[in-house]
């Protein structure tokens, strides 16, 4: 018997096969597109067949899905008081560095090597892509969907680091910061995957240096789940395609300025072209 975690992944496997469908189209027409937008569809079908037991989208259309606008919208908007004024948004961030690139490369090696070149991830190709794992925790690392946890209310005076945190107080606990604390974390501003190159580090509950799903009690409920989806459609389409940024920006050019809000998103969206491998 599959449990409901496993249920979900094996319909999210055939939502892929859709996906990777309309990218080979893109790629046979050597068309850009936003990676987002099309993540985003998969994802939104397989929420709506679950609660209304139908497809909202169709995966091949070139429309815009309005809804994620209004959702990013409503998103931003609600995450932006004061933020600013604590941390000062990063503006050109340089995460791809030869080795970097390199390491890319080695994941899509390790992707057809254990499962073959060309073919969607399964959920049990994803414990043997060590090097897709570390992809996944490095960026969500550099840049977890919600850089805020909270916000929780102090139940009795609190001392932290010297600070007397007062009862009553509303406090916000900053991941994306956490993330990038010089402390817990060597060269931080780089996106490097040897961080977390045979180490244990756990994304859930433990090591609080990297709590990208928050912690305790209020943890999200989804950890699961997401861990299980993120790897399989990232696996697939790396697996299936060659990718290229759309332009003549080679990676290092990528401008991955950050829109703060209640969820992290990019400023400008990824745009790639797909190509046969
Ligand atoms: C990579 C993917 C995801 C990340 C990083 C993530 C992260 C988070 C975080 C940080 C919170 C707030 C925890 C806190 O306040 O302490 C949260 C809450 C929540 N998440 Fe997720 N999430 C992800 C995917 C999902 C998915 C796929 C679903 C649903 C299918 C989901 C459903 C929820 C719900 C319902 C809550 C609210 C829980 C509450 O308020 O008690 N999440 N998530």
């Amino acid at each position: 018997m599959l449990d409901a975690n496993q249920q979900k992944v094996k319909e999210l496997i055939a939502y892929c096969a859709e996906l990777i469908a309309y990218c080979a189209k893109c790629s046979q027409e050597g068309e850009a597109l936003e990676i987002a937008q099309v993540v985003f569809k998969t994802n939104l079908n397989l929420l709506s067949s679950t609660l209304f037991s139908k497809d909202l989208v169709d995966p091949f259309s070139n429309a815009k899905v309005e809804l994620k606008d209004v959702i990013c919208g409503i998103m931003t908007e609600e995450g932006k008081p004061n933020l600013v004024d604590f941390f000062p948004i990063l503006k050109k961030i340089d995460l791809q560095g030869i080795r970097h690139r390199t390491f890319i490369y080695f994941a899509q090696d390790e992707l057809a090597k254990i499962t073959g070149k060309e073919k969607s991830i399964e959920e049990v190709d994803v414990s043997r892509l060590p090097y897709l794992q570390c992809i996944i925790k490095e960026t969500l690392r550099m840049h977890p969907p919600s850089q805020f946890l909270g916000p929780r209310k102090v139940e009795r005076d609190v001392e932290l680091c010297g600070y007397i945190i007062p009862k009553g107080s509303q406090v916000l606990v900053n991941v994306w910061e956490i993330g990038r604390d010089s402390t817990f974390w060597k060269d931080p501003l780089v996106f490097k995957l040897e961080k977390f190159w045979n180490s244990n580090l756990d994304v859930r509950v433990k090591d609080f240096e990297l709590i990208p799903f928050g912690a305790e009690r209020r943890m999200c409920p989804a950890s699961s789940l997401a861990l299980r989806m993120v790897p399989v459609m990232l696996g697939s389409l790396l697996n299936s395609f060659n990718w290229k940024l759309e332009g003549d920006n080679g990676p290092a050019e990528l401008n991955m300025e950050e829109r703060f809000g209640l969820t992290l998103a990019k400023v400008h969206p990824l745009r790639v072209i797909p190509s046969p491998r």
